[in-house]
């Protein structure tokens, strides 16, 4: 009996890996039609035939101009609406128009996104053993994670998990599972896509609902992959971040703060306008709590937070002004962030992959030593629905 449990125990161990899972390559895209934030006002009030609404246009332009976004892509085009004009009021029954777009272009932009960190890993894609699909754009059966596997030519007898109506934090979400999956499974290599797209919500103005405003202001379209795996073969694999920890919380007393229905006028969107303060009151506490597990008695080295990097996702210019201000950080910390708010609007999950995939960028660029602006340990920060947040600490890797 004692030699049989010490072989299954053994058989366990077997089927782990050794290290901690790491991330192997990045991929993004986006659609090709760009919409300059400037001349979106005139578009988007023309396009839903709102130009009367003069108080609420000028409200919007505002929002616009303080949006920090220079630029947003979207699939989404004006024949496009004109097709669909139900798309184009505050609530008339358009599911099945914008479903008709999504199922069939959100695996398309996935699968552009994934071809490229497959490029980058430089391995044959039939060592892709798990698939983690995340998207709020949309619902259908089989998922998203089936018409990937199709559309890349993936092995049918890879693991999916595909992730409906999680929101914005679900970049990080598909990271901590991929870390799970990556280091309970022995020679595991896990792709997490994120796919998003307006189709979903975009909609006309309307004075009653001022957060639906605020999301047709900074929504935008994109994709983005990683490859995650543990004990990389380093003659042909090349880590860029390792995994350190992952974790999540609902945030005490943040009932309806964002919340999404997937209804007959698409999916509606809900924020409180309390979000950008729950969001920096509550972003120290996690920092310690996702730290203090792995650094124990070092942590007072690190609570000082401009001594890490930072991936934050930007859910607008005022959560990422309250962040920087409450945790005392320098300007500088979260310029790639702000970057990609500034250059794709917010692309809801896929946002974390493109900072993740521009910071490792510059960090060459700019001569730093790691992956991480030079530093050794940073934070993956993502929000959504709930209100819920992914804290994910990251381990950069020397250039
Ligand atoms: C989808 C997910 O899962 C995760 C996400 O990322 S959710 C998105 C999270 N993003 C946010 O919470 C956005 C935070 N807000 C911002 O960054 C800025 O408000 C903004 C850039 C959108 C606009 O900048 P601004 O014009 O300076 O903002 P502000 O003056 O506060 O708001 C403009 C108007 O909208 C109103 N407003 C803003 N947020 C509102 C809300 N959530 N609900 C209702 N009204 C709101 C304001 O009251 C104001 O109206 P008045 O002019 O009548 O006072």
């Amino acid at each position: 009996m004692a030699t049989k449990s010490v072989a299954v125990e053994e058989m366990c161990k077997a089927q782990k890996a050794g290290g901690p899972a790491t991330i192997l390559a990045i991929g993004t895209a986006v659609p090709s039609n760009c919409y300059y934030q400037s001349e979106y006002p005139d578009f988007y009030f023309r396009v839903t035939k709102s130009d009367h609404l003069t108080d609420l246009k000028s409200k919007f332009k505002r929002m616009c101009e303080r949006s920090s976004i220079t630029k947003r892509y979207m699939h989404l085009t004006e024949e496009i609406l004109e097709e669909n004009p139900n798309m184009c009021t505050f609530a008339a029954p358009s599911i099945d128009g914008r479903q008709d777009i999504v199922v069939k272009e959100i695996p398309k932009l996935a699968k552009e996104a994934a071809s490229k960190a497959i490029k980058e890993w430089g391995q044959p894609k039939s060592n892709i053993t798990h698939l983690v699909f995340c998207t709020t754009s949309g619902v259908d059966m089989p998922g998203c994670d089936y018409q990937l596997t199709r559309l890349l030519g993936l092995r049918p007898s890879i693991k999916r998990l595909m992730m409906y109506q999680q929101g914005c934090h679900a970049g990080g979400t598909g990271l901590r599972l991929a870390k799970d999956l990556a280091e309970n499974n022995k020679g595991a290599r896990v792709l997490v896509v994120c796919s998003e797209m307006t189709v979903i919500n975009f909609r006309g103005p309307s004075e009653a609902h001022m957060d639906s405003l605020v999301g047709q202001s900074l929504f935008g379209d994109g994709a983005s992959a990683v490859i995650v795996g543990s004990d990389p073969d380093l003659s042909t694999e090349h880590p860029l971040y390792q995994i350190m920890s992952a974790s999540q919380i609902i945030v005490a007393d943040s009932e309806g703060a964002i919340d999404g229905h997937l209804r007959q006028e698409g999916l509606t969107f809900h924020l409180r306008k309390d979000v950008p303060s729950l969001v920096s009151d509550n972003i120290e506490n996690t920092l310690v709590e996702a730290f203090t597990p792995i650094l124990m008695d070092s942590i007072d080295s690190i609570i000082d937070w401009n001594s890490i990097f930072w991936i934050a996702h930007p859910g607008g210019p005022a959560i990422l002004n309250q962040v920087q201000a409450k945790v005392g950080l320098k300007e500088e910390k979260l310029r790639v962030s702000r970057h990609i708010l500034s250059e794709y609007g917010n692309m809801s999950s896929a946002c974390v992959f493109f900072i993740m995939d521009e910071m490792r960028k510059r960090s060459v660029e700019e001569g730093k030593g790691t992956t991480g602006e030079g530093l050794e340990w940073g934070v993956l920060f993502g929000f959504g629905p709930g209100f819920t947040v992914e804290t994910i600490v990251l381990h950069s890797v020397p250039i």
